[in-house]
C-alpha cells in the first residue's frame, strides 16, 4: 500500500487532495498536514478518507512513501531540511512550489541521499479535476514517475516536460487561469452592464468560450484565418477586432506571459 502525504493544504494542496481521493483507483492512503491547524481541520472535514499526521516526524513512523509539498516557495527550504533530518530512505518528494528547481530541492536533502525528486506545476483547475499538470525529474525511476503521473491524472491531465521548460509552462498553464478569468470577467461584466442577468451572461459567455476553443483545437488550423472568417467584411466583428488589433491585444497577452515566465525562473 502506497502512502502519500500532502504538506500544505491551502488552495492548491487541498484541490489536489480532493481530486486524488475522489478518483482514487490506485489503492493508496492519503495523509494531509498543514502548519495552520484550522486549515488542516477544514480539509479533514471536507475531504472524506483523508487521514492526517500531527507532526513531521510521523513521516518516519508511518513509513510514508511519497511526500507532495504544497507550501509557498519561501517555506520550502526549511520544510525540506526538517524532512531531511528524519534520515529517510527510498522516498519520492514531489514539489509544486513555483520557481523552486530540482537542484534547489536536492541541496536541502543532504542526509537522505536516496530521495527521488519530482518537480510539479499544477493549476487551480485541479479543484474541478481539470488541472494541466507538468512533472519533471532527473533522478526518479520510471516507476516513480509513472506513480506520480497516475496520481495526478486523478486531477486532470499530466504532461512530462524538461525542467528547462518550467518557466514557460508555469506562465501558460499555472498562471494563465488568472488571465483567462480576467477575459471572462470583462465579457460577463459587459453583458450585465447591458441588461443580462448574471446567470444568463455567465452561461452564454461560458458556452461561447468553450465552443470557440473546441472549434479551433486542431493545431493544423491557421488561427488568423479563423478570426478572419468570423470578421465578415462590413459586419460587426471586424469593428471589435480592429480595436483588439490596434490596442495590440495579442502583444499584451504575450507580454503578460513573458513577465510570469521570467518570474517563474527566479522569484
Ligand atoms: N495558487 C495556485 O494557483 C498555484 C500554486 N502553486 C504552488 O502551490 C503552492 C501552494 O500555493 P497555495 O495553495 O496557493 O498557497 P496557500 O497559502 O493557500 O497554501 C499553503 C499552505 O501551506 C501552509 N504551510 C506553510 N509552511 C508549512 C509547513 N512547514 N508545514 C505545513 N504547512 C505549511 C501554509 O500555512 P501558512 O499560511 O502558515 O504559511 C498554507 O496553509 C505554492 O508553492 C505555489 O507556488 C502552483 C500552481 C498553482
Ligand atoms: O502565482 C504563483 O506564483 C503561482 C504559480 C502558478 C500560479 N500561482
Amino acid at each position: 500500500m502506497e502512502k502519500v502525504l500532502f504538506i500544505g493544504l491551502g488552495h492548491m494542496g487541498a484541490s489536489l487532495v480532493k481530486g486524488v481521493l475522489q478518483n482514487n483507483k490506485e489503492d493508496i492512503e492519503v495523509y494531509g498536514f498543514d502548519a495552520i491547524k484550522e486549515v488542516q481541520q477544514k480539509a479533514l472535514n471536507e475531504i472524506s478518507n483523508l487521514k492526517s499526521i500531527s507532526e513531521i516526524s510521523d513521516i518516519k513512523k508511518l513509513q510514508i512513501n511519497c511526500i507532495v509539498i504544497g507550501v509557498r516557495p519561501i517555506d520550502v527550504k526549511e520544510l525540506c531540511e526538517q524532512i531531511d533530518n528524519l534520515n529517510l530512505a527510498n522516498i519520492t518528494v514531489i514539489c509544486m512550489a513555483n520557481a523552486v528547481s530540482i537542484s534547489d530541492l536536492q541541496k536541502s536533502f543532504q542526509k537522505s541521499k536516496t530521495i527521488s525528486i519530482i518537480r510539479m506545476m499544477p493549476n487551480m483547475n485541479a479543484s474541478i479535476q481539470k488541472s494541466v499538470t507538468a512533472l519533471a525529474t532527473n533522478n526518479a525511476s520510471a516507476d516513480q514517475l509513472e506513480f506520480a503521473k497516475n496520481l495526478f491524472k486523478n486531477c486532470g491531465i499530466v504532461e512530462i516536460i524538461d525542467e528547462n521548460k518550467f518557466g514557460t509552462f508555469t506562465a501558460i498553464s499555472g498562471c494563465s487561469p488568472s488571465y483567462v478569468i480576467s477575459f471572462y470577467k470583462a465579457m460577463t461584466e459587459y453583458a450585465t452592464e447591458n441588461g443580462f442577468s448574471k446567470e444568463q451572461s455567465f452561461e452564454i459567455i461560458k458556452q461561447t468560450i468553450i465552443g470557440s476553443i473546441l472549434n479551433v483545437s486542431d493545431p493544423k488550423l491557421d488561427l488568423r484565418k479563423k478570426i478572419d472568417q468570423i470578421c465578415v467584411p462590413g459586419g460587426s466583428t471586424i469593428e471589435g477586432q480592429k480595436i483588439l488589433d490596434s490596442e495590440k491585444f495579442e502583444k499584451i497577452v504575450k507580454k503578460a506571459l513573458k513577465a510570469a515566465d521570467q518570474k517563474a525562473k527566479k522569484l
